[in-house]
């Protein structure tokens, strides 16, 4: 049986660490979320995050819009909180609803403030190699990584997914590691054999239970990202599954995340400590400008 990663105590460790700094502060960062619509993994994720947020100190600012809020409705939002002074970070859920440009969306977010990472900016950075701001999932999955298996040096590793919120970073970061990086997707063949070569396998597809005990090869560190809501066995209820189908899984990994319990909740303490980040680099180049 494999070992199994408690993600919900080590994001409380970071937690606690994220706290004790926001408490020696001389202002209070503030993380703006802004939730277009109603998909079913953005409304856990907020659900969860808010509450975290104030309880390490932090201002939390909700906006909940319509699904069929407009594009220049939602840019103007954007804008807003770009100049909004108690505003350091700002988060927009994905995925948007079609009829909007997330492209533009993205881009129209100040750099400086995109605690996801995703504007070009900072996806640029990352690929460099050079300091900005990560993406949180992407960050607490190597953070996890690390934890466990310290140097990955030569590693193989097997990034299934190839989104810019999540597989892109991911194999960026292992490529930072020294591991030697495969990135999957849909249009891959033979995902099963690719999956079967990995050291560490990550997945981050959005299809629940799709990979297999039989994929992993024995001994392998296995991450599950997916946020999957499923019908559960009793009627009318449903309950969260990853995309590794984790029970098979379990019998052939060396080490694995459990969904719930792994991934999400290191995403929402990376968050907070981007929001960190970010409210620190602000509040010190405005006193470089005053001074
Ligand atoms: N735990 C957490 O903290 C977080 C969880 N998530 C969850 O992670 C999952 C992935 O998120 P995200 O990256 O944003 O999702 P996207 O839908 O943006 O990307 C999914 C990726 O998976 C690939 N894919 C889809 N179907 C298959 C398949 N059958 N075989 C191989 N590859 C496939 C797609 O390929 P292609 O590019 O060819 O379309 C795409 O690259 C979701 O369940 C999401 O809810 C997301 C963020 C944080
Ligand atoms: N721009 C953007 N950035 C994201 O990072 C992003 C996004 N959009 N859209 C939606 C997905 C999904 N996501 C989750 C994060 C944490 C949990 C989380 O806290 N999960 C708990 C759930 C516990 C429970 O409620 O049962 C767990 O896995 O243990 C879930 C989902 C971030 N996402
Ligand atoms: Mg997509």
């Amino acid at each position: 049986m494999a070992d199994i990663i408690d993600g919900k105590i080590f994001a409380e460790s970071l937690r606690a660490g994220i706290a004790a700094e926001v408490a020696t502060l001389a202002f209070t960062p503030g993380l703006a979320v802004v939730l277009v619509g109603d998909d079913p993994a953005s409304k856990v994720y907020v659900a969860n995050k808010a509450r975290q947020t104030v309880e390490v100190g932090m201002r939390s600012f909700e906006h909940r819009l319509p699904a069929e809020t407009t594009q220049a409705d939602l840019l103007a939002l954007v804008q807003a909180l770009n100049a909004d002074a108690a505003v350091h970070g700002i988060l927009v859920q994905l995925p948007l609803p079609k009829h909007l440009n997330t492209e533009a969306i993205i881009a129209a977010i100040s750099p400086a403030k995109d605690v996801d990472g995703l504007t070009v900016t900072n996806a640029g950075l990352l690929a460099n190699g050079l300091p900005g701001l990560v993406p949180c999932t992407p960050l607490g999955c190597i953070l996890l990584l690390q934890d466990r298996l310290g140097d990955m040096t030569g590693l193989n590793a097997v990034v299934v997914g190839r989104s810019n919120l999540v597989g892109k970073p991911i194999a960026q970061l292992l490529l930072q590691q020294n591991c030697t990086v495969t990135i999957a997707h849909s249009k891959t063949r033979n995902l099963d054999q690719i999956c079967k070569t990995a050291d560490i396998l990550i997945a981050a597809v959005g299809r629940s239970e799709l990979i297999k005990g039989n994929w992993i090869k024995p001994g392998a560190t296995v991450i599950d990202v997916g946020i999957n809501r499923v019908p559960a066995a009793e009627p009318g209820k449903t309950k969260l599954v990853g995309d590794v189908a984790f029970s098979e899984a379990v019998q052939v990994a060396g080490i694995i995340t459990p969904v719930p319990g792994g991934v999400g909740p290191m995403t929402i303490a990376c968050l907070l400590r981007n929001a960190l980040t970010a409210a620190k680099r602000i509040e010190t180049t405005l006193e470089k400008e005053l001074s």
